[in-house]
């Protein structure tokens, strides 16, 4: 692929950019097409030292003229922070408010001491984010070049991000995938390469919207490992909740509000115990 080609003038990167900044969905892929040369210049307010990554303060946000979270104030200063909680209650609308794919519509969210709204276009140096479908991440054709993307927007030429693009995937044994085309890969494959591409950037906080959600349970176990090998701070939703069991924090969610808030040991057999709850109440009424 011709890097070029998303140069010039950002043509298509412009189109997602402002699909991004719209907050739909459809702006998923914008996240690595936000405008190289403008963000390079930009002066980044984030202080990535910060210990207390992510505060959120009275949250609001609406999407398609729904509440979808609301009142939502916490502080996030753990490693490992787990969110969980039914389908709809908000996980991922909370996901993309960490690294500015979405806006509050009251209140504040502040990422490494910096409103998100202030520093959007160098967010994505420090907020890695891996959306749950690799196919909305994923733009370039082959893996080598899916790669050498994320160094380009660091600043890298071309030539030296393909070179440090190769090196990188060798030294993560996918060395063998680095050529093949995106689009040929098997779903645990693009699921990697999506994780690789993201944290070939060495952001300061990774974001995972339910990264294994379609691998079987080898390949999930596998790619845990590599994730949990990884110095980065790292928020992730999952419905796997074998998987955040050794996590430092679970963030409950249900309807758009913070249901419970604490160690796995607590939350997760009061989520589990809910769903029981539910799930006797449905068969009581089919009875
Ligand atoms: N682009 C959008 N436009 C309008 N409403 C949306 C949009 N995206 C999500 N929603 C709504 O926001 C609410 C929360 O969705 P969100 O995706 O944050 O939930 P979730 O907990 O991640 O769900 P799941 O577990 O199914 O992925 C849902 O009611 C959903 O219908």
């Amino acid at each position: 692929m011709d890097f070029d080609a998303f140069d010039k003038a950002g043509a298509p990167g412009n189109k997602l950019l402002t699909a991004m900044l719209a907050g739909g969905d459809d702006g998923a892929m914008a996240f690595w097409t936000a405008q190289p040369d403008k963000a390079r210049k930009a002066k980044a307010a984030c202080d990535p030292r910060r210990a207390d990554y992510a505060v959120f303060d009275a949250v609001r946000v609406t999407r398609g003229g729904r509440t979808v979270l609301a009142d939502l104030s916490l502080t996030l200063s753990e490693r490992r922070v787990a969110v969980v909680g039914l389908n709809g209650s908000g996980k991922s609308s909370f996901a993309r408010l960490l690294n500015g794919l979405l806006l509050p519509e009251a209140g504040s969210v502040r990422v490494f001491g910096a409103e998100t709204r202030t520093v959007r276009e160098t967010l994505p140096r420090h907020v890695g984010f891996v959306f749950q479908n690799p196919d909305h991440q994923a733009i370039f054709p082959t893996v080598e070049e899916e790669i050498a993307f994320g160094l380009t927007q660091l600043g890298r030429e071309r030539k030296a991000a393909r070179a440090e693009a190769l090196a990188f995937l060798e030294a993560q044994g996918c060395a063998g995938l680095a050529q093949k085309p995106f689009l040929d890969l098997s779903e645990g494959q693009k699921q990697l390469i999506c994780i690789l591409a993201v944290v070939v950037m060495q952001p300061q906080l990774l974001v995972l919207d339910e990264p294994f959600s379609s691998l079987d349970g080898l390949s999930t176990r596998r790619l845990m490992a590599r994730l949990e090998a990884l110095p980065q701070k790292m928020v992730m939703i999952s419905h796997d909740l074998r998987l955040v069991q050794a996590f430092d924090r679970v963030l409950w969610l249900e309807d758009g509000r913070l249901r419970m808030d604490g160690v796995p040991g607590e939350v997760l057999p009061a989520y589990l115990a809910d769903i029981e709850r539910r799930a006797a109440l449905d068969d009581g009424a089919a009875a």
